[in-house]
């Protein structure tokens, strides 16, 4: 099942989180998924609330005996203002390398999961200052 949020008329706009993540993040005239359960069975067809500027549409897709959408790995986003800049919410972890912590995302627009890198900083400590000769 996927509930969707759309905020037609707002002037303000939207903020929605999930687990505490992204509650700052306001758009206008941005469609968010407000839950995701892979295992739901399809018994309704499309439903769309309109109650003033506000629109829920409630889709219930028919995920029954199928695994989630597999995680993936997105190509680098093109550069972007940050009211275009795609939210992901984190779902868990994944994995780890050299350079960072791999979690499984759920993208808030469309409700795919993705699999996605939050880079570890290299500790400071080895880093030499402008001018400093290389090490012997
Ligand atoms: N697209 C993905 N789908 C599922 N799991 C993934 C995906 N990408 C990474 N992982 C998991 O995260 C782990 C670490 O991924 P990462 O890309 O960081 O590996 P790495 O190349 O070994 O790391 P590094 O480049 O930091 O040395 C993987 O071993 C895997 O378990």
């Amino acid at each position: 099942m996927r509930i969707w949020l759309h905020n037609r008329y707002s002037t303000h706009g939207t903020a929605v989180g999930y687990n505490g993540q992204n509650e700052k993040e306001i758009r206008l005239n941005e469609m968010w998924i407000l839950a995701f359960d892979p295992g739901a069975e399809s018994s309704f067809r499309l439903i769309t609330v309109a109650s003033g500027g506000l629109a829920i549409r409630i889709e219930f897709s028919n995920h029954q005996g199928k695994e989630a959408h597999p995680a993936v790995t997105e190509p680098p986003s093109e550069a972007q203002t940050t009211s275009e800049r795609l939210i992901y919410f984190k779902e868990r972890k994944i994995g780890s390398g050299i350079f960072g912590r791999v979690f499984r995302l759920i993208r808030a627009r469309d409700g795919q999961y993705c699999a996605g890198k939050v880079f570890t900083p290299p500790p400071t400590s080895k880093k030499r200052r402008r001018g400093e000769t290389d090490p012997v």
